[in-house]
């Protein structure tokens, strides 16, 4: 590439984009707050060789009996760990043995993780350490999503430093590990994400200055699910299928990945949901490590994040579990998704 077409490059998304690491990213992020201490570049650092081991692994998913590297058990007859709890081992082990963090909830632990005292940052990170985790024999696109908090005082850090909204995260994201493995994450500036070049082990900054378009085409629900709908929902869905004449309708796309579909709809537009239903009447997935980064990411990149009657980043937690319905996407298809819970639901 010349120098031009270079300069040209940078400048369409007014950051220094050639060649640009995840890892030099942070640090030039870090530079823009001369009081930092370099704390959350070592968490950051920490979880993405975590991710990039989770990458590695998921890479050989379908080699687990032979080489046993994540399924029941291997060809010698021993125990070997499936990919979820591998996962969640490894963001737990590299999040502690960055002494940066303090406390840690993780989809697949019930009790709060706190550190041992001597290890103990400020830093809480919330994660669901294998998103998708079904998918995983079909070999379709699986992730890991994160939202950290910073600890709100000079105190020993107690429950009230994670039961807090989504909105006083610091920084959210997730790896989605598809065709490629990707990071995309926000440290409360704008949304970035990063390609894995596995030739040399570094997350590249291949989009910078991630947005999401205003309006879609494509909305994304389990449909097997209708039965349970409200009249609102089933109403806002219809009319995507079989709009008033001379409009367009919407395609639909569901991969069953939190992670993947939300990542189609940063990328592409358009709208996803998960709402309540009969078997799970508070929505499925969870506050925490779930709902609150996706719906950060969704707003720091322009879109909207709705329960379908709050923004999901207000809701204050009151279990480390809980789980939330959400609506998030492209601005004008939330909003017309929002008109319709309001006509026929309130
Ligand atoms: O099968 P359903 O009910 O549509 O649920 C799909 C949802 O469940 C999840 O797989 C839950 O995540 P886990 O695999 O982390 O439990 C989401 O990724 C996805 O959006
Ligand atoms: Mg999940
Ligand atoms: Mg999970």
């Amino acid at each position: 590439m010349s120098e031009t077409a270079q300069d040209g490059h940078s400048q369409q998304y007014g950051v220094e984009t050639d060649s640009m690491t995840l890892q030099r990213f942070v640090l030039q992020e870090q530079k823009n707050h001369p009081n930092a201490s370099g704390d959350f570049t070592n968490l950051l650092t920490s979880m993405l060789v975590a991710v990039k081991a989770i990458s590695s692994a998921t890479q050989k998913a379908g080699l687990a009996k032979l080489y046993g590297i994540a399924g029941e058990t291997n060809v010698q007859g021993e125990e070997v760990k499936k990919l979820d709890v591998l996962s969640n081992e490894l963001m737990i082990n590299m999040l502690k043995s960055s002494y940066t963090t303090c406390m840690l909830v993780s989809e697949e632990n019930e009790q709060l993780i706190e550190v041992e005292e001597k290890k103990r940052g400020n830093y809480i990170v919330c994660f669901d350490p294998l998103d998708g985790s079904s998918n995983i024999d079909c070999l379709v696109s699986i992730g890991t999503i994160f939202g950290i908090y910073k600890k709100k005082s000079e105190n020993a850090p107690d429950i009230s430093d994670v039961l807090r909204p989504g909105r006083e995260m610091v920084a959210a994201g997730y790896a989605l590990y598809g065709s490629a493995t990707m990071v995309v994450l926000s440290t409360g500036n704008g949304v970035n994400g990063f390609t894995l070049d596995p030739s040399i082990g570094e997350f590249i900054l291949t989009h910078p200055n991630m947005r999401c378009k205003p309006k879609g085409s494509i909305y994304s629900l389990n449909e097997g699910y209708a039965k349970t709908w409200s009249k609102g929902l089933a109403e806002y869905i219809r009319t995507r299928k079989d709009p008033e004449p001379g409009k367009k309708g919407m395609g639909q796309r569901y991969v069953g990945s939190m992670v993947a579909d939300v990542h189609r709809t940063l990328l592409n537009g358009g709208i996803f949901l998960y709402p309540p239903t009969e078997s799970a009447p508070t929505g499925k997935l969870r506050l925490l490590y779930e709902c609150n980064p996706m719906a950060y990411i969704m707003e720091q990149a322009g879109g909207l994040a709705t329960t379908g009657k709050e923004r999901v980043l207000d809701i204050q937690p009151t279990k480390i579990h809980q789980r939330a319905p959400i609506i998030l996407g492209s601005k004008q298809d939330v909003e017309e998704a929002m008109e319709f819970l309001k006509k026929y639901d309130s």
